[in-house]
């Protein structure tokens, strides 16, 4: 399983340009890739407040013809959908042939970004199988809670997405994080963060990709940039073995509330 991040600035508000920008890197594709990974929201950034004139549902059809095309499955990143009349920072999961595998809303809104006056809070899980193996996604500010992490790897998932608009400032709060939620969960974390600035923050880069013994097995810098890496899901198998956390967990005295 060779995954591919693209770590790419996002144009602000300007849905056309960034689609093209991916539409051209996919067609650059290393051969070994079958799995590509996106940053959040990358259709749009932060452009909130114009959501309703940014949001088409065509933007799935797009990333089913470019799965298929390129023969790869898509961790399409977020991208803003709408639903009712409400806005969602979506992740979306589609695979070879161009199905939607799975699509997750994210459920901790990030509000330093104003992320609750224009988004509604998801309710379900990122958790899905594709080629038969489980895996799981999250969004950004969601890592920071990993007791909602661990709620999605105990549904045996051995690979964990985030897709992320991180920025620069608490960069040091994402190396650690993710480094934490891949040792705590002994699973891959495949993380791709986007990088450049809009009118509110300057974005981090360093996309990793970091093993299920917290070794991290790429790290991009701050530009723009793609990270190649082949996942040995064995590797997962054999530290659940050696350590076996799973096993050992008492659930009845964790009490969250
Ligand atoms: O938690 C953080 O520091 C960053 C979170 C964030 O940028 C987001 O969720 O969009």
């Amino acid at each position: 399983m060779h995954v591919h991040c693209l770590q790419i600035d996002i144009a602000f508000g300007d849905v056309e340009k960034n689609i093209t920008k991916v539409k051209q890197l996919m067609a650059t594709l290393p051969e070994e890739v079958d799995t590509v990974i996106l940053p959040e929201l990358w259709t749009t950034g932060y452009a909130l407040d114009a959501l309703s004139q940014l949001v088409t549902p065509e933007i799935f059809d797009t990333l089913k013809r470019l799965a298929k095309q390129y023969h790869v499955d898509f961790i399409a990143g977020s991208v803003a959908t709408e639903t009712e009349g409400q806005f969602f920072n979506t992740f979306v999961v589609i695979n070879k042939k161009g199905e939607l595998v799975h699509r997750y809303d994210k459920v901790h809104l990030f509000r330093l970004m104003d992320e609750e006056k224009y988004l509604a809070e998801g309710t379900g899980m990122g958790t899905f199988n594709l080629n038969g193996i489980e895996q799981a996604g999250v969004v950004c500010y969601d890592i920071r809670f990993p007791e909602w992490i661990k709620t999605q790897m105990l549904h045996q998932a051995k690979v964990l997405y985030v897709v992320a608009e991180w920025p620069k400032k608490r960069i040091d709060h994402w190396r650690t994080l993710l480094i934490a939620r891949a040792i705590e969960n002994q699973a891959y974390v495949v993380a791709c963060n986007r990088v450049g600035e809009d009118p509110a923050n300057v974005f981090g880069g360093h996309s990793m990709v970091i093993g299920p013994w917290g070794d991290i097995l790429a790290e991009a810098g701050e530009t723009e940039t793609t990270l190649t890496v082949a996942l040995d899901l064995t590797e997962v198998d054999r530290v659940r073995k050696n350590i076996p956390i799973y096993e050992d967990r008492r659930p009845n005295l964790y009490r969250y509330d």
